[in-house]
This record gives C-alpha cells, sequence and structure tokens, in this order.
C-alpha cells in the first residue's frame, strides 16, 4: 500500500498493493494501522455505495458541521474524482486536486474533513464506494456549485452532465458556507 501526496495536504491518493494469482487477485482497501503509520489516524462509522451513470456529477458535497472524511474507492468503471479545500484559513482555500479512480486500478482517494468531494462518471456506470468518519447529516450538507469558476475544477469531457436538483442549485464559493 503507498500513500502519495496531492498538491492538497491532507488529501492522500492511496495505491493497494495488488496481490494477483491464479484464482484472481488480493488486496487489502483499508488497514488501520498502514494507515496510521501514513499519518491517517481513522474511525469509520458508515460505508456508502453509488452506482452512477455515464456523466453523471455527484457534488461538491460537504458536511459544515459534522464533517466527514472519506476514503472513496471506484469498485467498478472510472471516475474523476475531486476534492476542494472549503477552510478559509487554509493556505489552500479553493483549490481543487482530482485522481481518475477506476475498478482497474483500485486505487483510492482519502478526503479529509474541511474539504468538499464530488467525482463525474467517465464509462457507461461507475460503483463508488467510500468509507465516512462522520455519520450523515442532510440538515448540515451543503453543495458547492461543481462548475464554479472561482474554484475551476478541470472537469473532463463526459458526455451530458447528470446532476441532482440540489447540486443544480450548488453554491459559488463566494456565497458559500467555509469552515473557519
Ligand atoms: C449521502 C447519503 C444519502 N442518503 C440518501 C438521501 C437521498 O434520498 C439519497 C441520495 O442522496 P444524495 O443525492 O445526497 O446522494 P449523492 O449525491 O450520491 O451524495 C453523495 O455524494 C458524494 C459526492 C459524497 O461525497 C457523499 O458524501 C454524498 O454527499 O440517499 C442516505 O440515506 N445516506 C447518506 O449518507
Amino acid at each position: 500500500m503507498e500513500f502519495v501526496k496531492t498538491s492538497l495536504p491532507g488529501v492522500v491518493h492511496v495505491r493497494p498493493k495488488i496481490f494477483g494469482d491464479p484464482r484472481g487477485f488480493f488486496m487489502e482497501v483499508y488497514h488501520a494501522g498502514r494507515f496510521r503509520d501514513a499519518g491517517l489516524d481513522l474511525h469509520f462509522v458508515q460505508d456508502n455505495l453509488s452506482r452512477s451513470r455515464r456523466g453523471v456529477l455527484r457534488g461538491l458535497h460537504y458536511q459544515i458541521q459534522h464533517p466527514q472524511g472519506k476514503l472513496v474507492t471506484c469498485l467498478a468503471g472510472v471516475i474523476f474524482d475531486v476534492a476542494v479545500d472549503m477552510r478559509r484559513s487554509s493556505p489552500t482555500f479553493g483549490q481543487w486536486t482530482a485522481v481518475t479512480l477506476t475498478g482497474e486500478n483500485r486505487e483510492s482517494l482519502y478526503v479529509p474533513p474541511g474539504f468538499a468531494h464530488g467525482f463525474c462518471v467517465l464509462s457507461e456506470s461507475a460503483d463508488v464506494f467510500y468509507k465516512c468518519t462522520d455519520l450523515y447529516h442532510p440538515e448540515h450538507e451543503r453543495s458547492l456549485l461543481w462548475n464554479d469558476q472561482t474554484v475551476g475544477v478541470a472537469w473532463p469531457e463526459c458526455g451530458e452532465v447528470t446532476l441532482s436538483e440540489k447540486d443544480r442549485q450548488g453554491k459559488p464559493l463566494d456565497q458559500a458556507e467555509c469552515f473557519e
């Protein structure tokens, strides 16, 4: 398991060690000790799975209270997975980073509390599994507008974008509630 820093301190790209043999393969998705040794002392309390079709864009989501850290893995398909720093006091406030996660590379992205998270689907369909460090609190959930010019996420071409009503009404960064 390899932990690769991204341009945003705290957002970590996790590359698994994959043990292939004639039966197929084995890999660890999460290992508390290895994560702790890499500086990620996490306690997960909720696991989520979503399936989305090509062009679906979910995000960019965060909870203003009970912020969630998320370990995101794509089990099937291909996604462009994005984190945006929503902490005003951070030197990287408003900046984004992204990795391509696929059912083939089986990599993960750890998005810490204080960041907005979202992804778009580049394959016919994608199954996305993520572990969360806090529980879902819909009343505290916020949506940062996916294509806000100030943030400027360089989303790859994924055809016609499909959004939820909530995400269509996401707030641009200058109107969004942020963390201190
Ligand atoms: C996120 C979530 C949703 N739900 C329900 C609420 C709703 O009826 C249905 C779909 O919810 P949403 O439209 O919010 O699902 P979705 O747009 O997939 O929301 C997710 O997006 C990604 C990018 C994240 O980072 C997640 O934290 C989460 O915000 O599922 C739960 O019951 N528990 C949960 O934890």
